[in-house]
């Protein structure tokens, strides 16, 4: 299966939000769906689910109109969507047979996630009654049950303890495992990497980045090197490196413990090496840059 979002435009009032989105999501092969404060993530979301419509653009599965309401989703939304007075079990139940299952199966599936995600003490509580990290579980367990085969989760892992997390991450391996289509939108940018093969980033209402992340990595990475030299401050060897390597390599970032530099066009890591050792400059470390997803966007949309 594949979920697909074509030339998505979107406005509030004069105002647009979205210029033109393009997603592309396969089976098992998760999107990471990342953006800064106000990009457009969530609309975006929420056009898919059809909470409201964009101004033009498709939303296509395998090829053809998605129609939410067709199929099976699991949807966490950023806000929370049950209902705060009533009794967490009870509640799950009637999600469960809107959805069209019986009471029974039901019952039985609710009563499997509450188990597995250890709030089965609380099935008899109201949900405004359990503390946010609980309240938070009850919100997956209903987008987990019924078995969806869309499942989008918006800040999966907000008010989580590291041990609930981890349950969370054995799940979300588990739905990647199983084949299904899954969009992960979140600020969190070490479980995007733990689990996204693909990304996109929105910024202002634009993907300005997507594609394999591994990828995107390299070519971020690509004739960048990390260099620290031994009893050098970064910023001592950033005016060495200024004055003495601008002919081989420019600085990208002067981190606390060593320099981030490009390679020239037509310079190698034996030029470099070859200058740092005629300055007997005692190596640290010199190696191949390997950026982190959170280095990526920072440079991708960070403010100038
Ligand atoms: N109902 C609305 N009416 C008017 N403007 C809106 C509405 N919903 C969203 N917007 C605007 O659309 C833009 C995109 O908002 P959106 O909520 O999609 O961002 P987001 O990427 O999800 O941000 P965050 O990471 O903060 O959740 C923002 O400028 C927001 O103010």
């Amino acid at each position: 299966m594949n979920l697909e979002v074509k030339d998505l435009y979107k406005s509030f009032g004069k105002t647009e939000v979205l210029h033109g989105i393009n997603l592309y999501v396969e089976s098992g092969r998760p999107l990471g769906l990342l953006g800064r404060n106000g990009a457009g993530k969530t609309t975006t979301i929420r056009i898919i689910m059809d909470l409201f419509s964009g101004n033009s653009g498709e939303i296509l599965l395998d090829g053809k109109k998605f129609i939410p309401k067709n199929h099976k989703i699991g949807y966490l939304p950023e806000e929370r969507g049950l209902y705060p007075k009533k009794k967490t079990l009870e509640q799950l139940i009637y999600l469960g047979e809107l959805r069209g299952f019986n009471k029974k199966e039901v019952k039985e599936d609710a009563l499997y996630w509450f188990k597995r995600l250890g709030i089965e003490e609380y099935k008899d509580k109201k949900l405004e009654t359990l503390s946010k990290g609980n309240q938070q579980k009850v919100q997956l367990a209903s987008v987990f049950l019924g078995r969806p085969e869309i499942i989008i989760l918006d800040e999966p892992f907000s008010g989580l303890d590291p041990i609930n997390s981890q349950i969370l991450k054995d799940i979300i391996f588990e739905i990647i495992n199983d084949n299904r289509i899954l969009i992960f939108s979140s600020h969190q940018m070490n479980y995007v990497e733990e689990f996204c093969e693909e990304i996109a980033l929105i910024d202002k209402g634009d993907i300005v980045l997507s594609g394999d992340l591994n990828r995107i990595k390299e070519e971020y990475g690509k004739d960048r090197l990390t260099i620290s030299i031994v009893d050098l401050q970064s910023r001592d060897l950033k005016d060495i490196f200024i004055e003495k390597f601008k002919d081989i390599a420019h600085i990208v970032e002067t981190r606390k413990d060593y320099l981030i530099i490009e390679l020239l066009d037509g310079k190698s890591k034996k030029d470099l090496l070859e200058k740092i050792i005629e300055l007997d400059l005692d190596i640290d470390m010199f190696s191949n840059y390997k950026p982190k997803l959170s280095d990526i966007f920072v440079e991708r949309v960070g403010d100038k």
